[in-house]
């Protein structure tokens, strides 16, 4: 278990990571989503031992003493995985992939380096320099070097970011999988909702150097707290509360997902179409609605200046109001 209590952390004089505590059970997959710059990389930096912290984190029972105590940043048991991916730009895949494991038994070494550049679809490279690979290959050749020795804990700092959509979707799959089977206590911060809702067993959801909000991925994605937290799963729509309900006070918003509102007949809400953008099973419309910006899902594309006609979630306006 993972433990990390009343973190605080500044690259300046002041703290900038305020007081975070959480606790990561063995083996479950964590998911750290947030803003830009709210803190997520400092985060990691922090457990992983890079920085001088207050606070206190503990693996089981021991406790991680940090850069006053560890010559050598980092422990034995954790990998953290950086946005650089610091691989050797002279040495091959294989070499990169292979080079903290022993080279005692030549034939296993070799079955790891080549089970680990499957897992990645990059056996093809194994002969090639790092420095001769494009970004999204050297992240997955960072990938399997991580995994070379079977971490107990793995900090992973958006691992995906540089690779195409064709093959993230199955080597995130692949990849998770192969942590969960192996028992991995994983914590990855991401700008990616899928990484966080598809994949995390909890979600911590970073703001300005806090934890605001905590919980499994799928009770944030269907109650929001606020708009923040709905607008880091995508596309969403906030509106003022009293355009449903006048005797709401106006400061109030209403949180809804675009796939929450549905193309109704004429006794729905009239709009007037702006834009709509094709997403492959559907068209993303944006049209004006009573002053205000509406996204809706379409299954047909609608042209701008068009009519039409909205029905919205009535069971869930009432629970949506933030
Ligand atoms: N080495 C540094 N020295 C001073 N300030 C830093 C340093 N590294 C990061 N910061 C600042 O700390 C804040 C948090 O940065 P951090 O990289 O942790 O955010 P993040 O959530 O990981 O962002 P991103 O999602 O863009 O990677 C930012 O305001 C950033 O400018």
């Amino acid at each position: 278990m993972l433990r990390v209590r009343n973190l605080s952390f500044g690259y300046t004089g002041k703290p900038f990571l305020r007081n975070l505590s959480f606790t990561i059970e063995k083996g479950k997959n964590v998911s750290l989503i947030g803003a830009s710059g709210c803190g997520k990389s400092t985060l990691l930096q922090s457990i992983y031992g890079l920085h001088h912290v207050d606070g206190k984190i503990f693996w089981n029972d021991n406790q991680l003493l940090g850069p006053n105590f560890n010559l050598v940043p980092g422990e034995d048991f954790m990998k953290y995985l950086t946005q650089d991916f610091d691989l050797m730009p002279s040495l091959s895949v294989a070499d990169n992939v292979g080079k903290y494991l022993s080279n005692m038994y030549p034939r296993k070494k070799q079955q790891r380096v080549n089970e680990l550049l499957d897992l990645v679809e990059m056996r093809e490279f194994a002969r090639v320099k790092a420095r001769l690979l494009s970004g999204g290959q050297q992240q997955r050749v960072a990938l399997a070097r991580v995994l070379a020795k079977p971490p107990e804990v793995l900090l992973l700092d958006e691992p995906f970011s540089h690779i195409d959509h064709f093959r993230k979707n199955k080597l995130r799959r692949n990849l998770f999988s192969h942590l969960k089977e192996k028992g991995i206590t994983v914590l990855v911060a991401t700008h990616d909702s899928t990484d966080a809702l598809s994949f995390a067993d909890h979600t911590l959801v970073m703001k300005k150097g806090r934890i605001i909000v905590r919980g499994k991925p799928e009770d944030l994605y269907r109650e929001p707290k606020n708009a923040y937290v709905a607008s880091l799963f995508g596309e969403m729509n906030e509106l003022p509360a009293d355009l449903f309900f006048p005797e709401e006070n106006a400061r109030h918003k209403v949180i809804l997902y675009p796939h929450e509102i549905k193309a109704g007949d004429k006794n729905g809400k009239k709009v007037v179409v702006k834009n709509a953008f094709f997403k492959g099973s559907h068209f993303l419309t944006e049209a004006e609605f009573e002053g205000h910006s509406i996204l809706f899902e379409h299954p047909e594309k609608l042209e701008k200046g068009e009519t039409a006609f909205l029905e919205l979630p009535k069971d869930l306006l009432k629970s949506r109001i933030r």
